[in-house]
């Protein structure tokens, strides 16, 4: 079966969703598209073989050739057309953040669970990264002994000198460490602490980038998370976690070291696409496959809603400049199986 896919937002991880299912992917087909901006939705129909522009979201989802619908638009409109989504009975592939709050998250679980079957799946590509999961395959093995600590860093060369605000540092970017750290220790954040450090001046004059995000796992493995919006050098991902008896860090991810005139050197990823091309391979792979069987797969609303309520206390800390307490409801069995 092919599966007939609608996207939703066609910006920069739209295009690039659309690039890797039309080329790079097996098993489907993106067949309508639609963007708040009508121009740039046409010009990407227009380098698809028979792919409709619809007006609005809403009517993708409605349109019966469309069999599955991938949302790339803005974090903050992702909701109503994941709950459209599960109303039409479609399964949802959301771009991270599932939604901007937990009120949010809490519609977009209350709405799956009433509609009996599992359809959301959510952007945490982090988790189908290779360096990423032999990071965590030396966790669960016992190599490094009983984890005490990760390191991460989350350092983008630069975001939008406009309109990236220093919450978004949170909602838009820690968001990805936040629900890798759940996945790689396999349990729940419980309290939050932001640290301001001095103020890049790269950045703009009401972002305050950097922060250090503190996230405490409920078996006490304590988290810091570098965040540097403007780094200038790359995109550079780095994580290491420290256990008892030994370390385990995300490996350097050039293609190649090259030594000469007694110096060593290798490329720093340009941006995101660069250094998870792979594992966004995979992981829609993953959906798409899922899908065709009437299955469903990889990170559910119910992870989108508890990296929300995480980032949320992340918030109301870097608001209050104080360590705020995580808590989350319970847990509903439909999504035990995940
Ligand atoms: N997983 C990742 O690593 C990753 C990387 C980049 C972006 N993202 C996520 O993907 C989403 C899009 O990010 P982007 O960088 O592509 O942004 P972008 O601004 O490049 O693209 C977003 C597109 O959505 C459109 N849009 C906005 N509101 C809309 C609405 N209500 N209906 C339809 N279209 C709408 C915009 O016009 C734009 O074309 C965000 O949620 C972002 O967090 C995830
Ligand atoms: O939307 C992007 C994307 O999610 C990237 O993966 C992340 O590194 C950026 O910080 C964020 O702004």
């Amino acid at each position: 079966m092919t599966v007939r896919v609608g996207v939703i937002g066609v910006g920069m991880i739209g295009q690039d969703h659309i690039r890797r299912l039309t080329h790079v992917l097996s098993g489907s087909q993106v067949v309508a598209v639609t963007d708040v901006d009508p121009t740039r939705a046409q010009e990407v129909a227009d380098g698809l073989q028979g792919a409709r522009v619809h007006a609005t979201g809403q009517e993708l989802i409605r349109d019966d050739d469309v069999d599955a619908v991938l949302v790339a638009s803005w974090g903050a409109t992702h909701e109503e057309y994941v709950l459209a989504a599960i109303e039409a009975g479609k399964p949802v592939f959301c771009e991270k953040p599932l939604a901007t709050t937990e009120e949010a998250c809490q519609r977009i679980l209350d709405a799956e669970v009433a509609s009996g079957r599992r359809l959301v799946m959510v952007g945490f590509m982090r988790r189908y990264d290779a360096s990423y999961q032999g990071v965590k395959s030396a966790v669960d093995d016992g190599a490094i002994g009983t984890p005490l600590l990760m390191h991460c860093a989350h350092r983008n060369p630069s975001v939008p000198p406009y309109g990236f605000t220093t919450e978004m540092m949170i909602t838009d970017s820690a968001i990805h460490e936040i629900d890798l750290v759940r996945w790689m220790f396999g349990e729940e954040v419980v309290a939050a602490t932001v640290l301001k450090p001095r103020r890049s001046s790269k950045g703009s004059d009401d972002l305050h980038d950097p922060l250090i995000v503190l996230l405490e796992m409920g078996s006490g493995v304590l988290v810091d998370v570098e965040l540097s919006l403007n780094i200038g050098y790359g995109y550079d991902i780095r994580g290491e976690v420290v256990g008892e008896s030994g370390t385990a860090s995300l490996a350097e991810t050039a293609a190649a070291m090259v030594k000469s005139d007694g110096r060593f050197s290798g490329g720093v990823p340009a941006d995101w696409r660069e250094r998870f091309i792979r594992a966004y391979d995979v992981e829609l792979q993953d959906w798409i496959d899922a899908v065709a069987t009437g299955g469903f797969t990889g990170p559910s609303a119910w992870d989108g809603y508890a990296a929300a309520v995480v980032s949320d206390a992340c918030l109301e800390a870097l608001r209050t400049g104080t360590r705020t307490v995580v808590s989350q409801r319970e847990r509903p069995d439909f999504y035990t199986k995940s």
